[in-house]
Protein backbone atom coordinates (compact mmCIF):
# COMPACT_ATOMS: atom_id res chain seq x y z
CA UNK A 1 0.00 0.00 0.00
CA UNK A 2 1.39 3.34 -0.83
CA UNK A 3 2.72 5.33 2.39
CA UNK A 4 0.35 8.42 2.67
CA UNK A 5 2.17 11.57 2.41
CA UNK A 6 2.43 13.51 5.64
CA UNK A 7 1.68 17.20 4.47
CA UNK A 8 4.30 19.75 6.16
CA UNK A 9 4.06 23.30 5.64
CA UNK A 10 7.05 25.35 4.09
CA UNK A 11 9.61 26.56 6.86
CA UNK A 12 11.45 29.24 5.25
CA UNK A 13 10.47 31.79 2.49
CA UNK A 14 13.23 32.23 -0.69
CA UNK A 15 12.56 35.47 -2.52
CA UNK A 16 13.61 34.87 -6.53
CA UNK A 17 14.24 38.44 -7.14
CA UNK A 18 16.58 40.66 -10.02
CA UNK A 19 16.04 42.61 -13.01
CA UNK A 20 13.06 42.01 -15.87
CA UNK A 21 13.56 39.20 -18.17
CA UNK A 22 16.28 37.67 -16.01
CA UNK A 23 14.54 35.01 -15.28
CA UNK A 24 13.09 34.23 -11.83
CA UNK A 25 9.95 33.15 -12.80
CA UNK A 26 11.51 30.32 -15.23
CA UNK A 27 13.69 29.18 -12.45
CA UNK A 28 10.58 29.00 -10.30
CA UNK A 29 9.43 26.59 -12.52
CA UNK A 30 12.22 24.49 -13.21
CA UNK A 31 13.04 24.35 -9.16
CA UNK A 32 8.91 23.88 -8.12
CA UNK A 33 6.81 22.79 -11.58
CA UNK A 34 5.18 25.61 -10.72
CA UNK A 35 4.47 28.73 -12.86
CA UNK A 36 3.78 31.43 -10.28
CA UNK A 37 2.39 34.03 -13.17
CA UNK A 38 -0.91 32.75 -13.72
CA UNK A 39 -2.71 36.00 -13.97
CA UNK A 40 -4.44 37.16 -17.04
CA UNK A 41 -2.79 40.34 -17.51
CA UNK A 42 0.51 38.79 -16.64
CA UNK A 43 1.14 36.23 -19.33
CA UNK A 44 -0.26 38.53 -22.31
CA UNK A 45 2.54 40.90 -21.07
CA UNK A 46 5.04 38.33 -19.93
CA UNK A 47 5.83 40.14 -17.29
CA UNK A 48 5.64 39.32 -13.05
CA UNK A 49 3.29 41.90 -11.77
CA UNK A 50 2.04 40.34 -8.55
CA UNK A 51 4.23 38.47 -5.77
CA UNK A 52 3.95 34.47 -6.40
CA UNK A 53 4.17 31.64 -4.16
CA UNK A 54 5.49 28.22 -5.01
CA UNK A 55 6.36 25.69 -2.85
CA UNK A 56 8.62 22.77 -2.61
CA UNK A 57 10.84 19.91 -1.04
CA UNK A 58 14.65 20.12 -1.79
CA UNK A 59 15.51 17.03 -1.00
CA UNK A 60 18.91 15.55 -1.78
CA UNK A 61 19.92 11.60 -2.93
CA UNK A 62 21.67 9.80 -0.53
CA UNK A 63 23.49 7.36 -3.11
CA UNK A 64 25.14 10.19 -5.48
CA UNK A 65 24.59 13.44 -2.79
CA UNK A 66 22.81 15.70 -5.71
CA UNK A 67 19.84 17.92 -4.25
CA UNK A 68 16.73 17.92 -6.19
CA UNK A 69 12.87 18.68 -5.80
CA UNK A 70 11.87 15.69 -6.34
CA UNK A 71 11.14 12.23 -4.92
CA UNK A 72 13.15 10.13 -6.93
CA UNK A 73 16.71 11.35 -8.19
CA UNK A 74 16.91 12.34 -11.73
CA UNK A 75 20.52 12.15 -11.96
CA UNK A 76 20.57 8.39 -10.39
CA UNK A 77 17.26 7.20 -10.05
CA UNK A 78 17.56 6.59 -6.21
CA UNK A 79 14.94 7.29 -3.69
CA UNK A 80 15.83 10.81 -2.12
CA UNK A 81 15.21 11.49 1.64
CA UNK A 82 14.05 14.83 2.08
CA UNK A 83 15.87 17.91 3.87
CA UNK A 84 13.22 20.48 4.08
CA UNK A 85 10.09 22.39 2.71
CA UNK A 86 10.78 25.63 1.08
CA UNK A 87 8.57 28.66 -0.40
CA UNK A 88 9.65 30.64 -3.27
CA UNK A 89 8.62 33.96 -3.58
CA UNK A 90 8.82 35.16 -6.88
CA UNK A 91 9.08 39.00 -7.05
CA UNK A 92 8.18 41.54 -10.42
CA UNK A 93 11.64 42.74 -11.64
CA UNK A 94 10.38 45.31 -13.55
CA UNK A 95 11.12 49.01 -12.28
CA UNK A 96 7.66 50.23 -12.26
CA UNK A 97 6.73 47.56 -9.68
CA UNK A 98 9.64 48.40 -7.09
CA UNK A 99 7.16 48.68 -4.07
CA UNK A 100 5.46 45.84 -4.57
CA UNK A 101 8.86 43.79 -4.60
CA UNK A 102 9.74 45.91 -1.51
CA UNK A 103 6.85 44.30 0.23
CA UNK A 104 7.36 40.59 -1.10
CA UNK A 105 10.92 41.36 0.60
CA UNK A 106 9.87 41.86 3.76
CA UNK A 107 8.44 38.35 3.93
CA UNK A 108 11.58 36.77 2.42
CA UNK A 109 13.64 35.17 4.81
CA UNK A 110 16.45 34.96 2.11
CA UNK A 111 17.02 35.21 -1.67
CA UNK A 112 18.01 34.15 -4.58
CA UNK A 113 19.57 37.05 -6.96
CA UNK A 114 19.39 36.04 -10.81
CA UNK A 115 21.51 37.62 -13.20
CA UNK A 116 21.27 36.91 -16.96
CA UNK A 117 24.53 36.15 -17.94
CA UNK A 118 23.60 37.79 -21.49
CA UNK A 119 23.00 41.23 -20.02
CA UNK A 120 25.13 41.20 -16.54
CA UNK A 121 24.15 43.78 -13.88
CA UNK A 122 21.64 45.90 -14.76
CA UNK A 123 19.22 48.67 -13.13
CA UNK A 124 16.93 46.88 -11.54
CA UNK A 125 19.80 44.41 -10.37
CA UNK A 126 21.30 46.91 -8.18
CA UNK A 127 18.01 48.13 -6.75
CA UNK A 128 16.99 44.53 -5.77
CA UNK A 129 20.19 44.20 -3.75
CA UNK A 130 19.30 47.55 -2.13
CA UNK A 131 15.73 46.52 -1.49
CA UNK A 132 17.40 43.56 0.56
CA UNK A 133 19.88 45.28 2.20
CA UNK A 134 17.54 47.34 2.82
CA UNK A 135 14.70 45.17 5.18
CA UNK A 136 17.98 43.53 6.67
CA UNK A 137 17.82 40.28 4.45
CA UNK A 138 22.19 38.98 4.91
CA UNK A 139 21.23 35.06 3.30
CA UNK A 140 21.89 35.75 -0.50
CA UNK A 141 22.66 33.63 -3.30
CA UNK A 142 23.68 34.94 -6.43
CA UNK A 143 21.99 32.98 -10.15
CA UNK A 144 23.67 33.55 -13.43
CA UNK A 145 21.08 32.65 -15.44
CA UNK A 146 20.97 31.76 -19.33
CA UNK A 147 24.33 30.63 -19.16
CA UNK A 148 24.12 28.56 -22.27
CA UNK A 149 23.54 32.21 -24.24
CA UNK A 150 27.11 33.10 -23.53
CA UNK A 151 30.94 31.39 -24.59
CA UNK A 152 32.79 30.47 -21.07
CA UNK A 153 34.92 33.71 -21.54
CA UNK A 154 31.88 35.75 -20.89
CA UNK A 155 30.56 33.52 -18.00
CA UNK A 156 34.28 34.48 -16.19
CA UNK A 157 33.65 37.86 -17.15
CA UNK A 158 30.42 38.03 -15.46
CA UNK A 159 31.53 36.06 -12.78
CA UNK A 160 34.17 39.16 -12.22
CA UNK A 161 32.02 42.00 -12.68
CA UNK A 162 28.99 40.64 -10.20
CA UNK A 163 31.95 39.87 -7.68
CA UNK A 164 32.49 43.54 -8.25
CA UNK A 165 29.59 44.87 -8.08
CA UNK A 166 29.02 43.03 -4.31
CA UNK A 167 32.01 43.99 -3.02
CA UNK A 168 30.62 46.11 0.44
CA UNK A 169 27.07 44.91 -0.07
CA UNK A 170 25.47 42.18 2.39
CA UNK A 171 26.00 40.05 -1.04
CA UNK A 172 29.89 39.76 -1.00
CA UNK A 173 30.05 36.80 0.23
CA UNK A 174 27.32 34.82 -2.03
CA UNK A 175 28.04 32.28 -3.67
CA UNK A 176 27.86 33.04 -7.67
CA UNK A 177 26.21 29.74 -9.34
CA UNK A 178 25.94 30.02 -13.32
CA UNK A 179 22.78 28.05 -14.34
CA UNK A 180 20.58 27.86 -17.03
CA UNK A 181 16.45 27.70 -16.06
CA UNK A 182 15.46 27.19 -19.37
CA UNK A 183 17.10 24.16 -19.23
CA UNK A 184 17.39 22.93 -15.46
CA UNK A 185 21.49 22.89 -16.13
CA UNK A 186 23.32 23.00 -12.49
CA UNK A 187 19.88 23.83 -10.56
CA UNK A 188 20.98 20.68 -8.58
CA UNK A 189 24.07 23.02 -7.57
CA UNK A 190 21.94 25.74 -6.75
CA UNK A 191 19.68 23.54 -4.63
CA UNK A 192 22.99 22.87 -2.56
CA UNK A 193 24.24 26.75 -2.13
CA UNK A 194 20.26 27.19 -1.17
CA UNK A 195 20.53 24.83 1.47
CA UNK A 196 24.18 26.24 2.47
CA UNK A 197 23.19 29.85 2.50
CA UNK A 198 19.77 30.48 3.52
CA UNK A 199 18.91 28.84 6.59
CA UNK A 200 15.78 28.56 8.22
CA UNK A 201 15.80 31.12 10.72
CA UNK A 202 15.26 30.72 14.92
CA UNK A 203 11.80 31.60 15.84
CA UNK A 204 10.22 32.08 19.26
CA UNK A 205 7.69 29.48 19.03
CA UNK A 206 6.08 31.57 22.55
CA UNK A 207 5.96 34.31 20.87
CA UNK A 208 2.49 35.92 19.80
CA UNK A 209 1.60 35.57 16.47
CA UNK A 210 1.90 38.07 13.01
CA UNK A 211 0.95 37.97 10.06
CA UNK A 212 1.93 40.27 7.52
CA UNK A 213 -1.09 40.54 5.34
CA UNK A 214 -0.07 40.88 1.20
CA UNK A 215 -3.76 40.43 -0.38
CA UNK A 216 -6.95 39.74 0.46
CA UNK A 217 -10.53 38.44 -1.54
CA UNK A 218 -13.75 38.22 -1.53
CA UNK A 219 -14.73 34.71 -1.74
CA UNK A 220 -18.09 35.18 -3.36
CA UNK A 221 -16.57 36.73 -6.31
CA UNK A 222 -17.42 33.97 -9.42
CA UNK A 223 -13.95 31.79 -9.37
CA UNK A 224 -12.36 33.05 -6.36
CA UNK A 225 -10.98 29.46 -4.94
CA UNK A 226 -11.47 27.64 -2.83
CA UNK A 227 -15.00 27.15 -1.30
CA UNK A 228 -14.20 26.08 2.02
CA UNK A 229 -12.28 29.10 2.75
CA UNK A 230 -15.97 31.54 3.94
CA UNK A 231 -15.85 35.01 4.68
CA UNK A 232 -13.56 37.25 4.05
CA UNK A 233 -10.28 36.01 3.10
CA UNK A 234 -6.91 37.83 3.74
CA UNK A 235 -3.81 36.23 2.60
CA UNK A 236 0.17 36.31 3.87
CA UNK A 237 2.75 35.15 5.94
CA UNK A 238 3.02 34.36 9.22
CA UNK A 239 6.28 36.02 10.18
CA UNK A 240 6.46 35.04 13.81
CA UNK A 241 4.40 32.55 16.43
CA UNK A 242 1.20 30.39 14.54
CA UNK A 243 -2.38 31.20 13.94
CA UNK A 244 -5.42 28.02 14.91
CA UNK A 245 -8.74 27.46 13.06
CA UNK A 246 -10.99 29.40 16.19
CA UNK A 247 -8.81 32.03 17.00
CA UNK A 248 -9.66 35.23 17.85
CA UNK A 249 -7.36 37.75 15.87
CA UNK A 250 -7.29 41.67 15.26
CA UNK A 251 -6.30 43.16 12.45
CA UNK A 252 -4.34 46.71 12.39
CA UNK A 253 -4.66 49.25 10.80
CA UNK A 254 -7.94 47.86 10.23
CA UNK A 255 -10.42 49.19 8.27
CA UNK A 256 -11.22 52.97 6.69
CA UNK A 257 -13.89 55.36 7.99
CA UNK A 258 -14.78 58.69 7.48
CA UNK A 259 -14.99 61.35 10.20
CA UNK A 260 -15.66 65.35 10.05
CA UNK A 261 -13.85 64.62 6.39
CA UNK A 262 -10.89 63.05 7.62
CA UNK A 263 -10.10 59.28 6.59
CA UNK A 264 -9.41 57.09 9.79
CA UNK A 265 -8.87 53.54 10.40
CA UNK A 266 -10.65 51.17 12.85
CA UNK A 267 -8.72 48.24 13.97
CA UNK A 268 -11.15 44.90 14.00
CA UNK A 269 -11.40 41.97 15.85
CA UNK A 270 -13.12 38.62 14.39
CA UNK A 271 -12.49 34.52 14.08
CA UNK A 272 -10.48 32.41 11.90
CA UNK A 273 -12.89 30.03 10.09
CA UNK A 274 -10.57 28.27 8.10
CA UNK A 275 -6.31 28.26 7.50
CA UNK A 276 -5.12 26.85 4.15
CA UNK A 277 -1.04 26.63 4.17
CA UNK A 278 0.75 25.72 1.40
CA UNK A 279 -2.87 25.00 -0.60
CA UNK A 280 -3.82 22.76 2.06
CA UNK A 281 -6.71 22.75 4.52
CA UNK A 282 -5.02 22.94 8.01
CA UNK A 283 -5.96 23.21 11.74
CA UNK A 284 -2.78 25.43 12.54
CA UNK A 285 -0.74 27.83 10.47
CA UNK A 286 3.20 28.51 10.64
CA UNK A 287 5.71 31.00 9.23
CA UNK A 288 6.74 29.89 5.77
CA UNK A 289 4.86 30.20 2.80
CA UNK A 290 1.57 31.71 1.84
CA UNK A 291 -1.05 31.24 4.82
CA UNK A 292 -4.57 31.83 3.56
CA UNK A 293 -7.11 33.07 6.98
CA UNK A 294 -11.00 32.51 6.30
CA UNK A 295 -12.44 34.98 8.69
CA UNK A 296 -15.53 36.19 9.19
CA UNK A 297 -15.64 39.13 8.35
CA UNK A 298 -18.13 40.72 5.38
CA UNK A 299 -16.31 39.90 2.25
CA UNK A 300 -16.72 43.47 1.39
CA UNK A 301 -13.90 44.62 3.90
CA UNK A 302 -11.51 42.09 1.84
CA UNK A 303 -12.39 41.86 -1.85
CA UNK A 304 -9.62 43.53 -4.46
CA UNK A 305 -6.73 43.56 -1.78
CA UNK A 306 -8.51 45.77 0.35
CA UNK A 307 -6.44 44.31 3.23
CA UNK A 308 -2.83 44.66 2.06
CA UNK A 309 -0.52 45.95 4.24
CA UNK A 310 -2.58 45.21 7.53
CA UNK A 311 -0.58 43.06 10.60
CA UNK A 312 -3.02 40.29 12.04
CA UNK A 313 -2.13 39.02 15.83
CA UNK A 314 -4.06 38.57 18.73
CA UNK A 315 -6.38 41.30 20.49
CA UNK A 316 -4.36 43.33 22.39
CA UNK A 317 -0.62 41.63 21.38
CA UNK A 318 -0.06 43.65 18.01
CA UNK A 319 2.53 46.78 17.24
CA UNK A 320 0.88 50.17 17.50
CA UNK A 321 -0.45 52.21 14.95
CA UNK A 322 1.23 55.01 13.84
CA UNK A 323 -0.44 58.42 12.13
CA UNK A 324 2.89 60.25 12.13
CA UNK A 325 6.38 58.35 12.35
CA UNK A 326 9.52 59.59 13.32
CA UNK A 327 12.36 57.86 11.56
CA UNK A 328 16.16 57.84 12.21
CA UNK A 329 17.01 58.09 8.28
CA UNK A 330 19.97 56.45 6.45
CA UNK A 331 20.10 58.37 3.00
CA UNK A 332 21.94 56.66 0.07
CA UNK A 333 24.37 58.05 -2.04
CA UNK A 334 23.28 57.77 -5.31
CA UNK A 335 19.49 56.45 -6.43
CA UNK A 336 19.52 53.06 -7.41
CA UNK A 337 17.26 51.30 -10.31
CA UNK A 338 17.55 54.56 -12.78
CA UNK A 339 20.03 53.78 -15.87
CA UNK A 340 22.57 56.77 -14.59
CA UNK A 341 23.02 56.94 -10.79
CA UNK A 342 21.82 60.57 -9.56
CA UNK A 343 22.90 61.84 -6.23
CA UNK A 344 20.52 61.55 -3.54
CA UNK A 345 19.86 65.18 -2.69
CA UNK A 346 19.08 65.79 0.93
CA UNK A 347 15.22 65.28 1.83
CA UNK A 348 13.37 68.24 2.15
CA UNK A 349 10.43 69.74 4.56
CA UNK A 350 6.40 69.43 2.84
CA UNK A 351 8.05 66.91 0.57
CA UNK A 352 6.21 63.99 0.19
CA UNK A 353 7.93 60.07 0.43
CA UNK A 354 6.23 56.88 -0.51
CA UNK A 355 7.14 54.79 2.48
CA UNK A 356 7.34 50.50 2.80
CA UNK A 357 6.66 49.23 6.32
CA UNK A 358 6.38 45.44 5.88
CA UNK A 359 3.69 45.12 3.37
CA UNK A 360 2.10 48.13 4.08
CA UNK A 361 3.19 51.30 2.06
CA UNK A 362 1.86 54.71 2.66
CA UNK A 363 2.58 57.99 1.57
CA UNK A 364 4.52 60.88 4.01
CA UNK A 365 4.31 64.60 4.22
CA UNK A 366 7.78 65.80 5.92
CA UNK A 367 6.92 67.90 8.75
CA UNK A 368 9.89 67.99 10.73
CA UNK A 369 13.35 67.49 10.02
CA UNK A 370 16.11 67.18 12.41
CA UNK A 371 20.20 65.85 12.04
CA UNK A 372 20.20 62.37 11.44
CA UNK A 373 16.21 62.25 11.66
CA UNK A 374 12.85 63.07 9.58
CA UNK A 375 8.72 63.27 11.12
CA UNK A 376 6.14 62.07 8.72
CA UNK A 377 2.48 62.78 8.56
CA UNK A 378 0.92 59.65 7.14
CA UNK A 379 -1.68 59.40 4.53
CA UNK A 380 -2.21 55.58 5.85
CA UNK A 381 -1.38 54.81 9.35
CA UNK A 382 0.97 51.82 9.42
CA UNK A 383 0.94 48.98 12.40
CA UNK A 384 5.06 48.82 13.24
CA UNK A 385 6.79 47.95 16.08
CA UNK A 386 9.51 50.70 17.31
CA UNK A 387 13.05 49.97 15.65
CA UNK A 388 11.52 48.54 12.51
CA UNK A 389 13.09 49.27 8.80
CA UNK A 390 11.00 51.88 6.36
CA UNK A 391 11.75 51.84 2.74
CA UNK A 392 12.24 55.37 1.76
CA UNK A 393 11.28 56.13 -2.03
CA UNK A 394 11.22 59.45 -3.74
CA UNK A 395 9.83 60.21 -7.31
CA UNK A 396 12.65 60.64 -9.78
CA UNK A 397 11.14 61.25 -13.01
CA UNK A 398 7.68 59.68 -13.77
CA UNK A 399 8.91 56.69 -11.10
CA UNK A 400 9.42 56.21 -7.52
CA UNK A 401 13.14 55.57 -6.57
CA UNK A 402 14.51 54.22 -3.20
CA UNK A 403 16.81 57.25 -1.50
CA UNK A 404 17.03 55.36 1.64
CA UNK A 405 15.54 53.70 4.54
CA UNK A 406 15.25 54.91 8.47
CA UNK A 407 14.66 53.01 11.86
CA UNK A 408 11.19 54.07 13.51
CA UNK A 409 12.03 55.82 16.51
CA UNK A 410 9.89 56.39 19.96
N1 LIG B 1 17.97 31.14 -23.12
C1 LIG B 1 17.45 31.18 -21.89
N2 LIG B 1 16.31 31.88 -21.69
C2 LIG B 1 15.80 31.90 -20.45
C3 LIG B 1 16.42 31.23 -19.35
N3 LIG B 1 15.68 31.47 -18.24
C4 LIG B 1 14.64 32.24 -18.64
N4 LIG B 1 14.71 32.49 -19.98
C5 LIG B 1 13.77 33.27 -20.79
O1 LIG B 1 13.83 34.64 -20.40
C6 LIG B 1 12.54 35.24 -20.54
C7 LIG B 1 12.15 35.87 -19.22
O2 LIG B 1 12.00 34.86 -18.26
P1 LIG B 1 11.12 35.05 -16.94
O3 LIG B 1 11.34 33.82 -16.14
O4 LIG B 1 9.73 35.43 -17.28
O5 LIG B 1 11.85 36.29 -16.31
P2 LIG B 1 11.48 37.04 -14.95
O6 LIG B 1 12.78 37.42 -14.33
O7 LIG B 1 10.57 36.21 -14.12
O8 LIG B 1 10.72 38.32 -15.46
P3 LIG B 1 9.83 39.34 -14.52
O9 LIG B 1 9.27 38.53 -13.41
O10 LIG B 1 8.79 39.89 -15.40
O11 LIG B 1 10.79 40.34 -14.02
C8 LIG B 1 11.59 34.13 -20.99
O12 LIG B 1 11.44 34.22 -22.39
C9 LIG B 1 12.34 32.86 -20.59
O13 LIG B 1 12.01 31.77 -21.40
C10 LIG B 1 17.63 30.49 -19.62
O14 LIG B 1 18.22 29.88 -18.73
N5 LIG B 1 18.09 30.52 -20.90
Amino acid sequence: MAKKKEFRQAEVNIGMVGHVDHGKTTLTKALTGIWTDTHSEELRRGITIKIGFADAEIRKCPKCGRYSTSPICPYCGAETEFERRVSFIDAPGHEALMTTMLAGASLMDGAVLVIAANEGVMPQTREHLMALQIVGNKNIVIALNKIELVDREKVLQRYNEIKEFVKGTVAENAPIIPISALHGANVDVLLAAIEEFIPTPKRDPNKPPKMLVLRSFDVNKPGTPPEKLVGGVIGGSIVQGKLKVGDEIEIRPGVPYEEHGRIKYEPITTEIVSLQAGGRFVEEAYPGGLVGVGTKLDPFLTKGDLMAGNVVGKPGKLPPVWEDLTLEVHLLERVVGTAEELKVEPIKRKEVLLLNVGTARTMGLVTGLGKDTVELKLQIPVCAEVGDRVAISRQVGSRWRLIGYGFIRE
